[in-house]
């Protein structure tokens, strides 16, 4: 067998930080959230966003409860600009929130970037350059001195230009662009040299964003490079420590998690985690990770649908259906034994009337995303009597006994298996009304009289049934309709014995109807019987003819 390639590659070398502290700490409240949607999203789609498009996400994005918007790169395209200006001049940023544009450290697009923000009450400015080991030797070819210099000459000018500035408040932002790439050293050394050309104070912080532009290790790894880097920097409360990872190796969530026990503060991510490549953070599972660990997590998610919907609108990129708790399939069970577990599990927390959630198989509550129970259960091969059970109550309001359940779960497995297809609720109930109510010939009811005199005498049922050849009126006594049917069934040699019953009303007022289940025995073994219909009586007699009828087809 031809052997992968892997002896190309390198392995990450661990980070020596033999006393690390994070693995000891937990997530206990919600990060400051930074959407780069419209900017680092907005750089990787085939087709950057129109206008329009723009809008809607930042509409979207307020929604959601976003404070920190990253709105664009004003400088490198006329759209990033004009869409700039129109927030502003539109008076479209709410008081409350703060818009972040991004800039390289050059001269002219720095410039060019604050022309961008005049007239805004208050911007982050974003400053970045690379500085990885790779990147200053292959796209630089620069040590790192001269890197330092390009960082500290473009927030030299971010000061003055900032200072000139009248009407905003400028914050400052720094990323060591490729951080998982650089020496932890010289990422502090640089960030060092910023912090001491921009001058933040406890009082007016600065951002300091440690980028995993491209994930390059295991999460733990991201985790200790924030902690080492925490603990190094000079003058740690100056700074607000904020975690921008990448997804390359599909480990984004679980890195951003592990670099907020490691000290991040706040986050820069995307929504369902577009952007460059594999993508950006998800702060939707971010939040919802938060959530179902009983932390607020600060954003707004109740309507996952709308926000799925105006995302995909706005990226033209779908949503995965496993997408963690926004994806089409996400809050469904196909196979039996999670649907008879789930079935069960939103049963015993109705009844117990617990006020935290607690089901198998399901993490979440999906009404808490706007989702509804009706999605939860879907049936096809792989589906169990509880599935089943559950779809029929959900549904139709049947409630189906065990014995029931198993009889029709076997059906309805005969059907998925011979078509290969999920059957929706429509095709279960056809088949449910095949095999049961529909199950009146050949022996068939016409009508029926049951006479009860006194508490301790028998009953007299008197019935007109049709055995498919003739008609024949039958007398039979028993202490109840059900048993005195059965009695007078015998003079025409259908002999059964009534071995369970049940009934409920379905539906309710002038629609109401009564359905009772009831099983059989016979020559041949046990069988179920369901029958439907306005008048208890009549529902009962009906499912004792469903159930002999079942056994004559067999
Ligand atoms: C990880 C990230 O997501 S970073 C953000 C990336 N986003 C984008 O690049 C989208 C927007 N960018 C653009 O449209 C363009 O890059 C522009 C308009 C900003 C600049 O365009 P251009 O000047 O034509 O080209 P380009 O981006 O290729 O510039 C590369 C030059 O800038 C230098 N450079 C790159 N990044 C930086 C930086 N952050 N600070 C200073 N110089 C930089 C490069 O070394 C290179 O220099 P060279 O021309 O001497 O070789
Ligand atoms: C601009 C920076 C922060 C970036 O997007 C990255 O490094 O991924
Ligand atoms: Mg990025």
């Amino acid at each position: 067998m031809n052997k992968m390639p892997f002896d190309k590659y390198r392995a990450f070398t661990p980070i020596s930080l033999p006393d690390r502290q994070w693995p000891n700490r937990a997530v206990t409240t919600a990060p400051i959230w930074c959407s780069v949607d419209l900017r680092d999203g907005n750089q990787a789609l085939i087709e950057p966003m129109s206008p329009d498009a723009k809008r809607r996400m930042f509409e979207l994005l307020l929604e959601m409860g976003f404070k920190e918007i990253e709105v664009g790169f004003p400088a490198a395209s006329q759209t990033d600009f004009d869409f700039l200006r129109l927030l502003i001049d539109e008076k479209l940023i709410p008081d409350d929130v703060t818009i972040q544009v991004l800039t390289q450290s050059r001269e002219h697009l720095i410039r060019r970037t604050f022309e961008a923000i005049k007239g805004a009450r208050k911007a982050i400015v974003h400053l970045y350059n690379s500085t990885s080991e790779l990147q200053r030797r292959v796209v630089f070819g620069a040590d790192r001195e001269a890197v330092t210099g390009i960082a500290v000459t473009g927030t030299k000018l971010i000061r003055d230009l900032a200072d000139q500035m009248t009407g905003t408040e400028v914050v400052f932002q720094y990323s060591p662009e490729s951080f998982t790439g650089t020496e932890l050293d010289y990422a502090v050394e640089i960030t060092e040299a910023v912090m001491a050309a921009w001058g933040p104070t406890p009082e007016k912080r600065m951002i300091v964003n440690l980028p995993a532009t491209v994930e390059m290790a295991t999460p733990n790894i991201y985790a200790d490079q924030i902690e080492w880097f925490c603990r190094h920097i000079k003058d740690r409360r100056n700074i607000i420590v904020s975690i921008h990872p990448h997804n390359d190796r599909g480990t984004g969530v679980a890195a951003a998690e592990l670099a907020l026990m490691a000290g991040g503060e706040r986050i820069e991510g995307t929504l369902f985690g577009n952007g460059e490549r594999t993508g950006n953070v998800d702060v939707v599972t971010m939040a919802m990770n938060l959530m179902t660990q009983g932390v607020d997590p600060e954003l707004r998610l109740s309507d996952i649908n709308r926000i799925i919907e105006v995302s995909q609108e706005c990226t033209q990129i779908p949503v995965h259906p496993r997408h963690p708790y926004a994806g089409s399939l996400v809050f469904t069970a196909f196979s039996g034994s999670h649907q008879d577990a789930i079935k069960k599990g939103l049963s015993a927390l109705r009844q117990s009337g617990a006020n935290f959630w607690e089901v198998p198989y399901l993490p979440v509550d999906p009404a808490d995303l706007g989702r509804s129970y009706e999605a939860v259960i879907r049936i096809n091969s792989q589906s169990g009597k509880g599935g089943i059970a559950y779809l029929l109550e959900q549904e139709f309001g049947l409630i189906l006994p065990r014995a029931l359940q198993v009889e029709f779960a076997q059906v309805v497995q005969r059907r998925a298996d011979a078509s290969g297809k999920e059957l929706s609720a429509a095709e279960i109930w056809k088949h449910f009304e095949e095999e049961f109510l529909k199950a009146d010939h050949p022996v068939s009811l016409i009508s029926h009289k049951f006479e009860h005199h006194g508490e301790n005498e028998d009953g007299v049922m008197t019935a007109t049934v049709e055995n498919g050849v003739s008609r024949h009126t039958v007398k039979g006594r028993g202490n109840g309709p059900i048993d005195a049917f059965i009695d007078g069934l015998k003079a025409i040699g259908i002999k059964v014995q009534l071995v369970d019953y049940h009934e409920h009303a379905v539906g309710r007022g002038a629609n109401a109807k009564a359905v009772a289940y009831v099983e059989i025995t016979g020559r041949d073994g046990t069988l179920s019987g369901v029958g439907m219909d306005e008048d208890i009586v009549a529902a009962s007699l009906k499912a004792v003819i469903s159930a002999i009828n079942r056994r004559e087809r067999r």
